[in-house]
């Protein structure tokens, strides 16, 4: 497939040079698209259905037996022999079960080692002689040693998942779950589905992944070209909101970024745009030619007035001003018996005194400049945030050393959303066909109603853990989250089985849960390798280190999670003892095994062996004791195959049994 695609031969099928420079550009991606990955099998499972499935059932559907990859492939004839994961054909390899069957007579798993054919694995689900089992393919790839970024699970994707993955693009869906049941992978995958299942919609609209910071972006991108999908966009909100021109160089202390991520927010910046609509004082006259037409100060009043009732952007609303007075002039016109058509109106429009009345009227406002007011003008704030805000509010939010201007004001994240806010109620945000939010537990009201303007007329996909909440605004629970999302109606499904953490570990972890996010349901890990698991007093840094020297001894990826005023001392011990050590988002390779992560950064990760640097450490770090614990649950369950910890404090009396 890759070979006929470079052998196409354009030169005779364009008309010219930019056509032909896009159908190349086509062909490019296509080979890149076909790229032969030599650790990536092209099929992993094979359906033999008892029935030729219905002719409605579009890929492949003559056949009985189908071979399930990545990638659809066909042979030198066009006849299909590898069919995609995402083919309705392909549903039952993920959903089939001996209680129902849908007509497959045989399941067949095949198993990998680097690229070669190692396995396979039979289930007979339609033979009632045959008991279930759990497949052990599964349990190997599920047990596997991790190295290197995130993978695809597309071999092994559960039933629950899988209903997540493939429900439909019209709906926007919210997963709970914690840590290590999938989400992440879930989110991907359903963006590959949604991407076969509506390709030319979404290629148009764009799909958009978020995740909290760049070193998981760069963690988690590999998985959408590995099955095929280039063109999906990943950002943090950050990323999005500062699109629009602000730099952010500046922090918040929590109160205020507390008060300026409060939906409240919107309404003090609706109202503080709005109050420029100045009513106006005196009519406009137009001069044409010989003549003067006079639009009444009551008329001009009620344009205005009836503009600004109208649901409409101030920017469009702003630039729809002109005509609608250039309208009235017409109407004059008309009615001293001349004939003027469109031309005339759009030069009415444009006439100077039009302007000057906009000008005056309906000034064009900049967003950053609007926000720039608010946080440093007490008075435009307290006329605006009046009601809204209390006192205290207000004075959270102002800047002790107001900036002189846009460019000179130390933004922080907290103000660039409000920009974003401002910028979209005076022109409406581009909205994406599909956005993924991953960790969305930490996002403020107002980021999330950034995040949904960018998906009002498509669907979102909302990942996170209220467990695992770490920021003082982190949402306490889904309905709210999405009612400032703008997605009310989503549904909320919840992943309980744990892939990731070892029974003993997330046992542990799960000790915290009643402290951080009552009525969760702890996590039940499928991993039938029970793992390692301790908790040792450690005397020193030295001992950590000696830890880390142990861990090296086990394949796979080890990460060393401390509290992050930790680190420095610890990335000086390490390097004193010659052990060399990535940052999150480093590639781990097999000569580069082990990460320093300071737990700040540890939120999406994993790595085969932990050993975390003082508990306590890790929840004095953070502001508030609940959102220590939360951080330390992050941390304590980013083991695949052991975890150990090590104390020099004694441990916080939540993780006592
Ligand atoms: N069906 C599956 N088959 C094999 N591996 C899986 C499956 N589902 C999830 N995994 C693996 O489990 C690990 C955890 O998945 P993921 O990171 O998506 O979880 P998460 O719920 O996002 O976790 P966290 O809350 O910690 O961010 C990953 O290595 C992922 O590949």
């Amino acid at each position: 497939m890759r070979e006929d695609a470079q052998a196409l031969d354009i030169r005779d099928v364009t008309a010219n040079w930019v056509n032909a420079a896009v159908l190349q550009r086509q062909i490019d991606d296509r080979i890149k698209a076909l790229a032969d990955l030599a650790d990536t099998p092209l099929f992993f499972g094979r359906l033999d259905y008892l029935h030729a499935p219905g002719a409605e059932q579009a890929e492949g559907a003559e056949g009985e037996q189908f071979y399930i990859g990545r990638r659809h492939v066909h042979d030198a004839d066009g006849d299909p022999m590898v069919i995609d994961w995402r083919a309705p054909v392909s549903q039952p390899f993920y959903r089939a079960s001996k209680k129902d069957p849908m007509d497959v007579a045989l399941r067949r798993r095949f198993g990998y080692t680097g690229g070669d054919l190692t396995a396979y694995e039979d289930e007979h689900l339609s033979d009632p002689a045959e008991s279930a089992r759990t497949s052990k393919l599964l349990q190997q790839e599920i047990e596997r040693p991790r190295v290197g970024p995130m993978r695809d699970i597309v071999a092994t994707i559960q039933p629950e998942q899988d209903e997540i993955v493939r429900s439909g693009l019209a709906g926007s869906v919210c997963v709970q779950g914690g840590p290590g049941t999938g989400k992440t992978a879930v989110g991907l995958h359903r963006v590959a589905y949604l991407l076969y299942a509506h390709r030319e919609r979404l290629a148009r609209t764009g799909t958009l992944v978020i995740g909290p910071n760049r070193s998981f972006l760069h963690y988690i991108e590999q998985v959408l070209p590995a099955l095929g999908e280039l063109e999906v966009h990943q950002a943090t909100v950050d990323d999005l909101v500062t699109a629009r021109g602000v730099e952010i160089r500046g922090t918040d202390e929590a109160t205020a970024a507390i008060v300026k991520g409060d939906a409240r927010m919107a309404e003090v910046l609706r109202r503080a745009l709005r109050a420029h609509i100045t009513p106006p004082t005196e009519g406009a006259v137009v001069v044409r030619g010989s003549r003067r037409w006079r639009v009444a100060q009551y008329e001009l009043e009620e344009i205005v007035r009836e503009l600004a009732s109208r649901d409409m952007r101030y920017g469009a609303a702003r630039e729809a001003l002109p005509q609608r007075i250039a309208h009235a002039v017409l109407v004059q016109m008309e009615r001293a018996g001349e004939s003027p058509d469109d031309r005339v109106q759009n030069a009415v429009a444009r006439n100077a005194a039009v302007k000057a009345v906009v000008k005056d009227v309906w000034p064009a406002v900049d967003p950053a400049k609007l926000v720039l007011r608010l946080l440093s003008d007490a008075e435009f704030l307290a006329e605006h945030a009046a009601g809204l805000l209390d006192e205290d509010e207000q004075k959270a939010v102002l800047w002790v050393k107001p900036a002189r201007s846009v460019k000179a004001a130390k933004w922080s994240p907290a103000d660039a959303v409000l920009i974003d806010e401002a910028a979209d109620l005076i022109e409406r945000t581009h909205s994406l066909g599909h956005v993924v939010l991953d960790e969305a537990q930490d996002l403020s009201p107002m980021q999330y109603r950034a995040v949904g303007r960018r998906a009002t007329t498509g669907s979102v996909t909302v990942l996170g853990d209220l467990a695992q909440g770490t920021t003082p605004w982190a949402t306490a629970s889904w309905p709210e989250a999405l009612a400032h999302l703008g997605k009310p109606d989503a549904v909320v499904e919840e992943l309980t089985a744990g892939f990731r953490v070892p029974t003993d570990v997330i046992t542990y972890a799960s000790r915290l849960l009643p402290h951080i996010a009552p009525g969760l349901t702890p996590v039940a890990s499928v991993r039938e390798n029970p793992g390692s698991f301790a908790v040792r007093e450690a005397s020193g840094v030295d001992d950590v280190v000696a830890a880390c020297r142990r861990a090296l001894r086990h394949e796979g990826s080890i990460g060393l999670i401390a509290a992050d005023p930790r680190c420095a001392a610890l990335a000086e011990a390490l390097t004193a003892a010659g052990l060399p050590y990535l940052s999150p988002g480093e590639e781990t390779t097999a000569d580069a095994r082990l990460t320093l992560v300071p737990a700040s950064l540890a939120k999406g990760l994993e790595y085969d062996y932990v050993v975390l640097d003082d508990p306590a450490a890790i929840v004095d770090a953070e502001p508030d004791e609940r959102t220590g614990l939360r951080r330390l649950y992050v941390a304590l369950t980013r083991a695949v195959s052991g975890l150990q910890v090590l104390h020099t404090a004694p441990l916080p009396e939540q993780l006592e049994d």
